[in-house]
């Protein structure tokens, strides 16, 4: 069996503190498969971006993040940025594990570990918001700047519209902003939005039919912008959304596919890119096709178009 070499990056806060309650076990795990584990537990907020560029520039073969996806996210970050970049694998012990569930990633340790130790790549495309990384979704709107007021661990935009939803609190909060949107191959658009995604994966926040098209390996962005429109409209429409239906074909809804689009506004509207806050507009966002190796199942998923099939780890 080949060794290969690995760094674990692990947030000792995240979920029930499992990474680091388990963490002699998980190292005993991968180390009996043949990955050679040396770990990092983060301190803080932007630690596990830097460690995972640290251990890209010191030639680790695979880096493993351990946590949610806060620290998944963070390590995408720290990857993306890097022109050599070590397969990724997950360990999805946070609060929310949106992208390994989305993705066939066991939530059990000790499956995570396995599927680790059989080394099965597959490329996944990531977003680029101005100089962010992202790898589920990111967008503006008045809702995304309600995002950072609660203190809740659903912390996607979808994930606070069901907040909202279940509270009808802030709700007439909502409004309108004009935005100018310009689509690679799709057009431009200047009216006012509630609010628009930009979705990389179909999973978000558990609403896998809001871009029941959207896959990360297809090189393209599944991007939904919902116009300007009453409160009852929105209310009626956030109900589909929870009902776990689609609204892509609604009149009050666009919905096209690109690699690039601009978007841009007069007026201050915040970003949130992967349920984090990413700055504010003008913001372009582009799709970096297969720009990550991630370990997954053979059998996972099923879309798996365009960047051919996964294959094993190459050392
Ligand atoms: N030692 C630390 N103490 C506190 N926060 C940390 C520490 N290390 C990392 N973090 C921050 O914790 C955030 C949340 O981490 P993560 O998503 O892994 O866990 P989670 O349990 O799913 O998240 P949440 O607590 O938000 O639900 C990350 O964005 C990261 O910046």
């Amino acid at each position: 069996m080949d060794i290969i070499r690995a760094r674990l990056i692990y947030n000792p806060t995240s979920g029930r503190e499992e990474a680091k309650r388990k963490l002699g076990p998980i190292l005993q795990r991968l180390e009996r498969g043949g990955v050679e584990t040396s770990c990092h537990a983060t301190e803080g907020k932007g630690d596990a971006t830097q460690a995972a560029k640290e251990a890209a520039e010191r030639g680790f073969d695979m880096v493993i993040s351990a946590g949610g996806d806060g620290t998944l996210n963070e390590v995408v970050n720290g990857l993306s940025a890097c022109e050599t970049r070590p397969a990724l694998g997950i360990l999805p012990l946070g609060t929310t594990n949106d992208f390994a569930r989305a993705h066939g990633i066991p939530r059990k340790w000790e499956k995570a570990c396995d599927l680790i130790t059989r080394r099965y790549t597959k490329p996944v495309d990531v977003g680029q918001a101005n100089d962010r990384y992202f790898i589920n979704i990111a967008g503006g709107g008045s809702l995304t700047e309600l995002t950072y007021e609660v203190p809740s661990k659903l912390k996607t935009m979808v994930g606070q519209l069901a907040y909202y939803m279940k509270g009808l609190e802030k709700i007439t909060r909502l409004h309108p902003t004009r935005m100018h949107i310009r689509a690679e191959g799709y057009g431009e658009f200047d009216e006012e939005f509630m609010l628009f995604l930009i979705a990389n994966s179909n999973s978000v926040a558990g609403f896998d039919r809001l871009a029941p098209n959207a896959s990360t390996n297809d090189g393209v962005f599944d991007v939904l912008a919902l116009r300007k429109c009453s409160l009852a409209e929105f209310i009626r429409l956030a109900t589909i959304v929870l009902r776990g239906e689609e609204i892509t074909d609604d009149p009050h809804v666009i919905h096209f596919q690109t690699n690039r689009v601009e978007v841009n506004s007069d007026d201050r509207v915040q970003l949130n890119v992967d349920g984090e806050f990413g700055g504010t507009l003008p913001c372009t966002f582009n799709l970096l096709p297969a720009h990550l190796n991630i370990i997954m199942d053979e059998h996972g998923e099923s879309t798996y178009s365009k960047h051919g099939a996964g294959r094993a780890l190459q050392l």
